[in-house]
């Protein structure tokens, strides 16, 4: 069994089973074992090692094998979406979709490389003020399950580029495509323990994330595990962390003339990738109107008709399964948990074959529901929040420890401005599905939903620090001496 990548071998994990089954048919896909905190140390060794030479090799000859990635990527599209597919459920049109992305961050980072942390140099009396950039070291890479390729490869990318050696480990959920991903970076020439593969639960996770010889960690993934990592972090400061996370997303609609656009915003918002997306919108708040209620019958029906599917299925579903039947039963308990506090079914979320994580739309009003939790359901199911006055519904949009993304759906500007003032969020979008956000733009949140060190084209910031200089190549005296000083 070789699913562990150390040390520039690919090796069997000495520690606890692992499985990652498709989500509908419940075939297992990959099995391995975990790695131990033996292998994890192992695999630092060997990165530390490596990470000198990786460093001197020069930004050119990093990003010639970092290019050559980009080709094997495009080379190995269709191998590649298929096991996105068949991992996660995710359909293959999207799978697709998730590798061009892939391909697209090597452009972006190389860019994003020069224009954040490039060289820069002006005179300053008799010498040069130089501004470069130096790698933190080692550093690792924990990814989520929902984007498995994209994801990680959005801090793997950029923290190759800038000279750092990874230790990469994906989510226990998609072993597979993390394994099919770093024998494309080994084919691409990377020089043994600059990437490495660890694959693993929590306990991996914990080992890695507490050895001492990293020197950061890349987090994209829950509130909850990246608020655990951040105490584990604490009392560190020569260590970067940067914190990806969810959030309870809201969406606003407000006087909208075309019903249909604002339902087409609202499906891309809350049921891509069967909800299973960081920025997808949990809550949509709708004024207590009959153009509300008009809006919400027309959202309901278009809902109640979206195609749900296997990821191969010849008639390509609009969304797949969530990830796994624990996933599927956490939301249907959790919708049944919201029922049994008041809320009312607009449309039922349900599970659409028994024995499989096929989930349907849903969407529950839970503008009765007392103490309504701010939790993020990670899954297809939106809750309505209706309200009186447009004050109320910013109220409403802000109610929440998080700050991911949040979004208005309306014809008056002036509601737009007032709602980009008073809103909270890394991501803030007008008449705009809140998910598909660019990779070249920042990307993150405030609040619960990150620790102020945003990705995509700001991740070059987190993986370098800056070393400003002043230098001459003469050692001279200065024209004049300060006051009271004689040579
Ligand atoms: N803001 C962002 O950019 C994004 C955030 N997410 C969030 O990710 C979540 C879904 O992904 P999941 O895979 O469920 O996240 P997760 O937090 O369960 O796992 C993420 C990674 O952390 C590891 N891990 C879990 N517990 C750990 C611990 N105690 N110590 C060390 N490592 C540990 C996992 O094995 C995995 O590799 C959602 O909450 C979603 O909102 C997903 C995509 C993007
Ligand atoms: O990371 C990037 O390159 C851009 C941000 C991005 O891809 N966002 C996607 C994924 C959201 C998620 O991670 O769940 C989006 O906004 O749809």
């Amino acid at each position: 069994m070789t699913q562990q990548f150390i040390d520039g071998h690919w090796v069997g994990g000495e520690g606890q089973a692992l499985t990652s089954k498709n989500p509908v048919s419940q075939a297992t896909v990959w099995q391995g074992q975990a790695a131990t905190a033996e292998q994890v140390d192992v695999a630092v060794k060997s990165a530390r090692a490596a990470f000198p030479r990786w460093r001197q090799l020069g930004f050119a000859q990093r990003e010639a094998i970092v290019r050559r990635f980009a080709e094997l990527l495009n080379e190995n599209k269709a191998a590649l979406a298929d096991a996105i597919g068949l991992e996660t459920g995710k359909p293959r049109w999207e799978a697709l979709t998730e590798v061009q992305t892939m391909i697209g961050k090597v452009d972006i980072s190389v860019k994003s490389y020069h224009e954040r942390t490039g060289e820069k140099e002006s005179t300053m009396g008799d010498a040069q003020a130089v501004l470069r950039h130096r790698p933190h070291g080692v550093v690792a890479v924990f990814g989520p399950y929902n984007f498995p390729g994209h994801l990680p490869n959005g801090h793997i990318v950029p923290a190759l580029l800038a000279g750092n050696a990874v230790l990469f480990k994906p989510s226990e959920l998609a072993p597979m495509v993390a394994q099919q991903t770093v024998a494309l970076w080994e084919k691409a020439g990377l020089p043994a323990g600059v990437l490495q593969l660890l694959q693993g639960a929590k306990d991996t996770g914990v080992a890695l994330a507490g050895h001492a010889g990293i020197d950061g960690l890349f987090f994209t993934g829950s509130s909850n595990t990246g608020h655990y990592l951040h105490k584990q972090f604490a009392g560190q400061p020569d260590k970067i962390l940067a914190l990806e996370m969810g959030g309870n997303n809201p969406l606003i609609v407000a006087q909208v003339g075309n019903i249909d656009a604002a339902v087409f915003q609202t499906i891309q918002s809350a049921f891509i990738s069967a909800g299973q997306r960081c920025t997808c919108a949990r809550r949509l708040i709708v004024p207590r109107t009959a153009e509300g209620d008009a809006f919400l019958a027309r959202l309901v029906d278009v809902a109640a008709r979206l195609k749900v599917g296997r990821w191969d299925d010849a008639e390509a579903p609009f969304m797949g399964a969530v990830i796994s039947l624990a996933a599927a039963d956490h939301l249907l308990q959790a919708q049944e948990a919201l029922f049994a506090r008041g809320a009312k079914a607009l449309l039922p979320m349900r599970r659409l074959e028994a024995g499989t994580a096929l989930l349907s739309a849903g969407i529950i009003d839970v503008s009765e529901v007392s103490d309504l939790s701010d939790e993020e359901h990670f899954g297809p199911l939106l809750k309505v929040q209706r309200y009186q006055h447009f004050e109320e519904a910013i109220a409403l949009a802000n109610a929440t420890r998080y700050g991911l993304a949040a979004g208005l759906l309306s014809d008056n500007k002036a509601l737009y401005e007032q709602f980009w003032q008073e809103s909270r969020a890394g991501i803030v979008n007008w008449n705009k599905q809140l998910t598909g956000a660019s990779s070249a733009a920042p990307f993150g949140g405030v609040g619960a939903s990150g620790n102020h060190r945003a990705s995509a084209y700001y991740a070059a910031d987190y993986c370098s620090y800056p070393v400003a200089g002043l230098e001459t190549p003469e050692l001279a005296l200065p024209a004049s001496l300060p006051v009271g000083l004689s040579m």
